[in-house]
C-alpha cells in the first residue's frame, strides 16, 4: 500500500469549502484505486489564525510542514482581516520561497460542457509555466518620504539560474507534448530584465532543436489567449505575467473555479504544493456554491506528481463527464452546490471502480 501524508491547510474564504471538497474525492480515489491511501494532517494557518496570533503560521511552521510528501492548500486572503500582502507573503508565498517550490504550472484547456465566454474557443489545451520564486514579486525596495514627495521603489529580481531553470522546465514539458515554447516577454518597454530573459530564451532554445519556440510580448500574447487559444502549447513566464495570464487562461476556460495549479519543488528537499488558480472568493464564501473542479483538478495534478497518472485521468475523466452532463455550479451557469457537484464525482469515480 503506498501511503501518502499530506498537509492540509484549506486557508481562507471558499478554500474551507473546496479543500473538504477535494479530500472526500481523493478518498474515494483511493479506494477505487486499491494500493493508494492518503493521510491527511490538518492545519489552520489562515487570515483567522493570524488575528489570533499575529502571524500567519507559527515559527515552526515550515518544520511541522517540511517532511509531509506534499501540501495540499486552498486559498489565502481574506482583505477584511489582514491586509493581502501581509497575508500572502506570511503563508502562501513564504511556502513557494521556503519550500523551493520554483515552478508553477497552470494549465488550461477546454472541458466540454462548460460554457467559454469565447465565441470560438476551438480546443484549447495549453499549460502556462509560471516562474514561482522571484521575478516581479520581490521584497526588495522600499518607502520613503510622506505626501506629495512620498515615493515607492519595487524591485525585480532576474536571476540567470531561475530564469533558465523555468525556461529548461517549459522545454523539457513541451518534448512531452506539442513541442511548442511561447515566452512572454515585455522587452520593449521593460528596460534590463525582458531583454535578459529574452536572452536566456535563446540561449537555453538551443538545446532543444525540436521544440518550436516563439516570444510574443505579454499584451499581445493575452490577446492571444482570447483570439487563439489553440495556438499555444507551452507557455513560460515571469511570476506577475505568469499570474496574470493564468486567470486569463481561466476565464477563457470559463470560470477561475476550475482552473488548477501546482507549486513544484524540482530538487526533491521539500514537499510541493498543489493550490487552485483562484483565491478565497469572498463574494460567495458561505453559500455553498463554489465550484470545487479547481480544488479536484488540482488533486489531480497531485497525483500525477505522485506517479498516479492513471487515476488521475479517470478522476479528469470524470469531472469531464459531469460539466458535459450539465452538473455545473453558478460561476459556469449551473444551480448546483458545491456539495452536489462533489457527490456526483464521487458517485461516478465509484461507478468506474
Ligand atoms: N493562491 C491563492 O491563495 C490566491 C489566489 C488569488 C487570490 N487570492 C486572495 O483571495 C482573495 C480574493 O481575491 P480575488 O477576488 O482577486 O480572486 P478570487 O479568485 O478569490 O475571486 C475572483 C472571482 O472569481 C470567483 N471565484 C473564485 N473561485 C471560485 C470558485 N471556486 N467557484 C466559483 N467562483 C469562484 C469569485 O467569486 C470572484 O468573483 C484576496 O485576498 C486575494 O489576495 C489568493
Ligand atoms: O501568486 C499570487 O499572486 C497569488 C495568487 O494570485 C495566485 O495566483 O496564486
Ligand atoms: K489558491
Ligand atoms: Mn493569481
Amino acid at each position: 500500500m503506498k501511503q501518502l501524508h499530506i498537509a492540509s491547510i484549506p486557508g481562507d474564504g471558499i478554500g474551507n469549502e473546496v479543500v473538504p471538497a477535494a479530500i472526500e474525492v481523493l478518498e474515494a480515489v483511493s479506494e477505487i484505486h486499491g494500493g493508494l491511501s492518503f493521510h491527511f494532517t490538518h492545519f489552520p494557518y489562515s487570515c483567522d489564525y493570524y488575528l489570533e496570533h499575529g502571524v500567519m503560521m507559527p515559527e515552526d511552521g515550515l518544520d511541522q510542514l517540511k517532511n509531509f510528501d506534499a501540501i495540499f492548500l486552498g486559498a489565502v486572503g481574506n482583505a477584511k482581516l489582514v491586509p493581502d500582502h501581509i497575508s500572502l507573503w506570511g503563508l502562501l508565498i513564504k511556502l513557494r520561497r521556503e519550500f523551493e517550490q520554483v515552478i508553477n504550472i497552470r494549465p488550461a484547456k477546454l472541458l466540454s460542457g462548460v460554457p467559454s465566454p469565447l465565441v470560438n474557443p476551438k480546443d484549447f489545451d495549453l499549460i502556462v509555466v509560471r516562474e514561482n520564486s522571484e521575478g516581479e514579486y520581490s521584497s526588495v525596495g522600499g518607502r520613503m518620504y510622506k505626501n506629495e514627495e512620498e515615493i515607492a521603489i519595487q524591485n525585480s529580481i532576474f536571476s540567470r539560474r531561475g530564469t533558465e531553470r523555468v525556461m529548461r522546465y517549459a522545454f523539457d514539458l513541451a518534448k512531452k507534448r506539442n513541442k511548442r515554447v511561447t515566452s512572454a516577454t515585455k522587452s520593449n518597454g521593460i528596460y534590463y530584465s525582458m531583454p535578459f530573459w529574452d536572452e536566456v530564451l535563446k540561449d537555453v532554445a538551443k538545446d532543444y532543436p525540436e521544440v518550436e519556440t516563439d516570444s510574443q510580448h505579454i499584451d499581445a500574447l493575452a490577446a492571444c489567449f482570447v483570439t487563439h487559444p489553440n495556438k499555444f502549447d507551452v507557455v513560460v513566464a515571469s511570476n506577475l505575467f505568469g499570474d496574470v495570464l493564468t486567470d486569463l487562461g481561466a476565464a477563457i476556460m470559463g470560470s477561475v473555479g476550475i482552473a488548477p495549479a501546482a507549486n513544484i519543488n524540482v530538487n526533491g528537499k521539500y514537499p510541493s504544493m498543489f493550490e487552485p488558480v483562484h483565491g478565497s472568493a469572498p463574494d460567495i464564501t458561505g453559500k455553498g456554491i463554489a465550484n470545487p473542479i479547481g480544488q479536484i483538478w488540482t488533486a489531480k495534478m497531485m497525483l500525477d506528481h505522485f506517479d498516479e497518472e492513471e487515476v488521475g485521468h479517470v478522476l479528469l475523466s470524470v469531472i469531464e463527464s459531469t460539466t458535459q452532463d450539465g452538473i455545473l455550479t453558478a460561476d459556469m451557469g449551473g444551480k448546483y452546490t458545491t456539495k452536489e457537484v462533489t457527490a456526483e464525482i464521487i458517485t461516478r469515480l465509484k461507478a468506474r471502480a
